[in-house]
């Protein structure tokens, strides 16, 4: 399979190509990079890629075809792809604007936790997607992680604010917690080291429980200790409120860029 990866050398299309060499999903000579600024000599310590001379280049030696540019560079790629599978990680753009390529469309929505190969990436697949082409699909986004397939173009609006998001919202409560403990005195490396613990170790016992949450919480609640008292009074203070409230936000934002 000749995997094309535009924007090869980006958050997303660094992560995916780095794992799929790693994963040998793909040979170096089957993978066909480009980007903006120009070849690396070294792509994560390979030297047999293929850089494309330019984005006509790049299609005509590719099978699949990863768009991994920001959705502002999008228009001005000129991508044509006739006969091939485009796989879009492009937030907002939508299959009728990446129909214009004349290729076969999948959109899938990774996050930054491919650079772990933990990225969850749903995808949609336009009506004209092959099994094949799914099939593809699913082993290319093996390399950073796992995924299902959706049943409507509006659920990858859903996903891009969600796991789109990465690691956004555990570092916006990171933030909040951090601010709370630098107050009360606490040295910095402690501070980070406390909510290192919280958050990170927390999200690791979550691990497989995510279901169990109400669970856990009102097992907290039965301590009537500290912990109990804190998390009612975040719910109090419309804690949970406020974050659907953002997701709902950044849903109908993704909804309306492309
Ligand atoms: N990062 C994330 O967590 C997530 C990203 N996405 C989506 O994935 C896509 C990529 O995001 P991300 O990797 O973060 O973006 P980056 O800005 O990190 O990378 C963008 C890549 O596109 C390349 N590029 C820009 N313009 C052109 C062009 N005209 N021709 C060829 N290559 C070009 C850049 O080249 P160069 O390196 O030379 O500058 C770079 O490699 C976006 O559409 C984003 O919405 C979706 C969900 C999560
Ligand atoms: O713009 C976004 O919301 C997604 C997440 C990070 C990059 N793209």
């Amino acid at each position: 399979m000749k995997i094309g990866i535009i924007g090869a050398t980006g958050w997303l299309g660094s992560a995916l190509g780095r794992r799929l060499l790693a994963n040998k999903i793909v040979q170096e000579d089957d993978l066909i990079l480009f980007n903006r600024s120009g070849p690396r000599a070294d792509y994560h310590g390979c030297r047999g890629v293929i850089w494309a001379r330019d984005i006509t280049d790049l299609a005509r030696r590719s099978e699949v075809i990863v768009v991994s540019v920001r959705p502002e560079d999008w228009p001005g790629l000129g991508l044509i792809a006739p006969d091939r599978l485009v796989l879009s990680f492009m937030a907002g753009v939508r299959i009728a604007a990446l129909a214009a390529t004349q290729g076969r469309v999948i959109r899938a929505m990774p996050n930054a936790a491919a650079e772990i190969g933990r990225s969850y990436s749903p995808f949609f697949a336009a009506p004209e997607a092959t099994a094949l082409d799914r099939e593809r699909t699913r082993r290319i986004i093996s390399a950073i992680g796992t995924t299902d397939e959706l049943s409507s173009e509006a659920q990858v609006d859903v996903m891009t604010a969600l796991p789109g998001s990465g690691a956004a919202y555990p570092a916006l409560l990171a933030e909040a917690m951090l601010g709370f403990a630098r107050e009360q005195g606490l040295s910095e490396d402690i501070a980070c080291r406390a909510v290192a613990a919280t958050i990170s170790g927390g999200a690791e016992l979550l691990a497989g429980r995510i279901g169990e949450v109400g669970a856990l919480l009102d097992a907290y609640r039965a301590y009537r200790g500290p912990t109990g008292a804190g998390i009612d009074r975040a719910i109090a203070e419309g804690f949970s409120g406020a974050v659907k409230t953002a997701l709902v936000a950044a849903t109908k934002k993704a909804s309306e860029m492309g």
